[in-house]
């Protein structure tokens, strides 16, 4: 359509009900240059329809209408759409009802009969509408816009150039207290903390002045004093000169982000400083953190080297890993938690153990979210609880396993053995000598034997054997997998033979030898305790027959042990009791002829035994330390004797006296003996005292400082038992010895066995050549005692003279001759 000069181009709704009328209005309105399209409705009904279509540029509307009235059109239309100009074109309408029309939102109204303002009308209602229209939709964006900044959770304010308030939101006065009324006049200076540093506000100033948007975080004060983080973007608003005219500033607090930041930032230095390993995997399980401490043990764990081995390791220790995992994360999430100690073995073969709790974390529907684990590298306690058991099971000086370990084993052994129907042997061993060394030379020499005994011992067993060192000297040796008890003899023999040769400490030599007893299972016993208390009872059986040897148990063993210990406990009474005597056996002179000493031997007056031979008690005494006192007792005595038989008699033998190993190794020896001497008055060379050659050579150095003490008190030493044992004469060479006693094995078998014969002679002439002197022991005829006369032998001593006597009747045999 084309367009006139003055521009218009209409789309004009008429309602009108005479068409008439209608083509007048059309008709001046083009007669007026307007290009018009048009339409006519005459009902409410066609009004609404048409209105509804849209695209009307005004509605021209008579006032009134038969079907219709203006009034209510005008209603339906702003009804349906405010923006649609209205104007009355209408035959007649009074003031009042123009009045109306304007109020109820008509733009003009013109009358039929003067249709010359009706363009510029029409013109006028359509720029006044759409100008109206504008308005209103720009009051529609500005409602809508405060109240988005009304109700923005956001604080907000909006500041003048100078920078004083002109608006802040609720969200504002919510966050800083500070409402319209006290903000007023005010700037956002008022907001500011100590906390902040200066330079940010310069920073923001020079920002915004340089019109340009300012964002950053800021920490704010609150009208209660309280401060918070702020995160702020700040907009100055310029204007078409280009001037700045408002800040807008929004802000957000994050002082709780900011200080779960901090949680977070603190609580990751925590997870990397730990040296716990802390993990946190998806609910695949697949790991999504992992600390440092986990890197490291990984790292450690893994040890990748390129060997061969190493790589398997790596892989099987990486397999092990997965599967732990795996298995954990299914535990936890069966169970909520899964605690445990597992151990994996890293590349170099080392075991590293972990104690490692997961946890499966859910959420809030109840699906697992991750997995978190904490594990702790337990390996150092591991090792320490090793080693506390290790310490609790073996013995700390020989490192061999002690009586607990030894029960644990044996009754695995036993469990064994019955399974198998094999036999097992518990061998128990007592070392013969070992308390005359520990006193002697010195604990720290003890502990050094005891050290490599045990490590002789080890070496002289089966590898499966079980090895154990029971108390002091004791050790205990389990030989399992026996299909007969007759290979145990051979088992202590290899155990003799380890120590034929001495044990070499600090440059002397130590003789060692056990006496031993065997238990079997089953047959001796079907428990750990039975089985080595028998074994025990047949060592000490073996003891009391002087040791080096051993003993199998048999049950009459526990009977004498009882009997034993029945004993032991009389001994301890029997001194208190007097019943302890002393009798006396003469020694003669071959040269003389004459009895010119005496041996005192000990005897025990038993109540109910009667006389009690000392081989029966002196074991009993020396084990259980009563000999230091009985001991005393003897040498006492016998030197009171001998000088109330000088006192009776005008003179008294020379009196030998028998002194225990413990005794002799006894550091107070020479002083007991000063003091028994002092005590009684007996002189000096009147009192020989006894030692066996066994006494002397365990331990050479400590004997010869004894014996020169004894020399130097001026008693004589007589070494008796000689030829028993295996003392060198070499050895007597540098001993201060006087008298040397043949052991009456050799003597018995005088005049007729060729050997002793020998071995006698022997004796007496290399004695003689070391300046020592004779005596034979037991010399029962008197064939023996002329071949020991022939033999050269100085003294003789035995019943072919006299029996051991009480001191009453010895007076008579100190006459006899020989
Ligand atoms: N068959 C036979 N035997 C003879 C003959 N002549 C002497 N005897 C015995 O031989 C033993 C000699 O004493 P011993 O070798 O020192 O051997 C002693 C000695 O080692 C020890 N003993 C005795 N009294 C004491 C003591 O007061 N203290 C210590 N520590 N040991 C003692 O007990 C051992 C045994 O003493 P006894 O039973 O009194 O035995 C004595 C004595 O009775 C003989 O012709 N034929």
């Amino acid at each position: 359509m084309a367009r006139d000069a003055s521009g218009n181009s209409w789309k004009v709704l008429m309602l009108e009900d005479n068409e008439d009328d209608a083509l007048l209005i059309v008709n001046h309105l083009e007669t007026q240059g307007c290009e018009i399209s048009w339409d006519r409705v005459e009902t409410e009904k066609d009004l609404r329809q048409r209105i509804a279509d849209g695209g009307w540029d005004v509605v021209l509307s008579d006032h009134t209408m038969p079907l219709f009235d203006g009034a209510s059109a005008l209603r339906v239309v702003r009804e349906l759409d405010p923006d649609i100009p209205f104007v009355f074109v209408s035959g007649t309408l009074g003031e009042k009802a123009a009045v109306a029309a304007i109020k109820g939102g008509a733009q003009d109204f013109i009358v039929k009969h003067d249709l010359s303002r009706l363009t510029p009308a029409v013109e006028r209602a359509i720029a006044d509408q759409a100008l109206q229209k504008r308005h209103r939709l720009a009051q529609e964006v500005l409602r809508k816009l405060s109240q988005a900044v009304e109700q923005a959770a956001d604080s907000i304010f909006i500041t003048n150039r100078e920078g004083e308030f002109e608006y802040v939101n609720p969200a504002f006065e919510q966050l800083t207290g500070y409402g319209p009324a006290s903000t007023h006049g005010q700037t956002p200076a008022l907001l500011k903390s100590q906390d902040q540093d200066p330079s940010t506000y310069a920073e923001l100033w020079q920002t915004v002045l340089s019109k340009q948007v300012y964002r950053g975080t800021l920490i704010n004060r609150k009208q209660s004093g309280e401060t918070f983080f702020e995160e702020k973007v700040i907009t100055p608003l310029v204007n078409q000169d280009g001037q700045i005219t408002h800040f807008v500033s929004t802000g957000r607090d994050i002082t709780d982000r900011v200080q779960a930041d901090e949680d977070r930032t603190r609580l990751n230095a925590i997870l990397e400083a730990t040296t716990d390993v802390v993990a946190i995997a998806d609910a695949k399980g697949k790991v999504i953190y992992l600390n440092k401490a986990g890197h490291t043990l990984l790292a450690t764990a893994l040890n990748l080297t390129d060997d061969e081995p190493g790589k398997a390791r790596a892989e099987n220790a990486l397999n092990a890993a997965q599967q732990l995992i795996q298995g954990a994360l299914a535990q936890a999430e069966k169970h909520g938690v899964w605690e445990r100690e597992s151990m994996l073995e890293n590349a170099s073969g080392q075991h590293i153990y972990l104690h490692q709790v997961v946890m499966a974390h859910r959420d809030q529907s109840g699906r697992i979210a991750y997995y978190s684990t904490i594990a702790r590298n337990i390996s150092e306690r591991k090792q320490f609880e090793a080693q506390l058991q290790h310490q609790a099971t073996h013995d700390l000086l020989t490192g061999l396993a002690n009586r607990v370990l030894l029960a644990e084993q044996l009754q695995t052994e036993m469990n064994r053995a019955r399974q198998l129907k094999h036999l097992t042997a518990v061998i128990f061993l007592d070392m013969d000598n070992f308390k005359r060394v520990n006193d002697g030379l010195g604990h720290s020499i003890g502990d050094q034997l005891l050290q490599q005994i045990s490590v002789r011992l080890g070496r002289h067993i089966r590898p499966n054997d079980i090895l154990a060192r029971y108390g002091g000297d004791e050790f205990v040796i389990v030989a399992s997998d026996l299909t007969d008890a007759d290979t145990i003899p051979g088992i202590l023999d290899k155990v003799k033979r380890a120590f034929e040769q001495p044990v070499r400490i600090a440059g002397q030599d130590i003789f060692v030898s056990f006496s031993a007893g065997v238990a079997v299972y089953p047959d001796d016993g079907d428990s750990v305790e039975t089985l080595l208390r028998n074994a025990d009872s047949a060592m000490y059986q073996s003891k009391a027959i002087g040791g080096r040897s051993f003993r199998f148990y048999a049950p009459a063993m526990n009977e004498r042990q009882h009997r034993l210990l029945a004993l032991e406990s009389e001994l301890h009474r029997a001194l208190e009791r007097k019943e302890f005597v002393l009798h006396y056996q003469p020694q003669a002179s071959l040269r003389s002829g004459k009895v010119c000493g005496v041996e005192a031997l000990l005897r025990w007056n038993h109540s109910e035994r009667g006389l009690v031979a000392p081989n029966d008690f002196i074991p009993l005494l020396e084990e259980t330390g009563l000999i230091d006192d009985v001991g005393l007792w003897v040498l006492r005595q016998a030197c009171q004797d001998m000088r109330i038989l000088a006192a009776e008699h005008g003179h008294a033998p020379r009196v030998a006296v028998n002194l225990s190993a413990r005794q002799f190794s006894s550091q107070r020896l020479a002083e007991q003996v000063a003091g028994v001497l002092r005590d009684t008055g007996l002189p000096a060379e009147q009192l020989e005292l006894e030692i066996t050659e066994q006494m002397l050579i365990s331990d050479l150095e400590s004997s010869r400082a004894t014996l020169e003490s004894l020399r130097e008190l001026g008693v004589t030493v007589a070494i008796d038992d000689f030829g028993t044992g295996y003392c060198s004469l070499a050895y007597l060479k540098r001993l201060p010895l006087h008298v040397l006693k043949v052991d009456r094995t050799f003597v018995s078998g005088l005049p007729d066995d060729g050997n002793d014969l020998a071995i006698v002679e022997a004796i007496t002439l290399l004695a003689h050549k070391l300046d020592l002197q004779v005596v034979a022991e037991g010399v029962e005829t008197a064939a023996q005692l002329e071949t020991l006369r022939a033999l050269g032998c100085d003294m003789v001593q035995g019943y072919y003279l006299s029996k051991p006597v009480p001191l009453s009747t010895l007076a008579g045999a100190a006459t006899l001759t020989v």
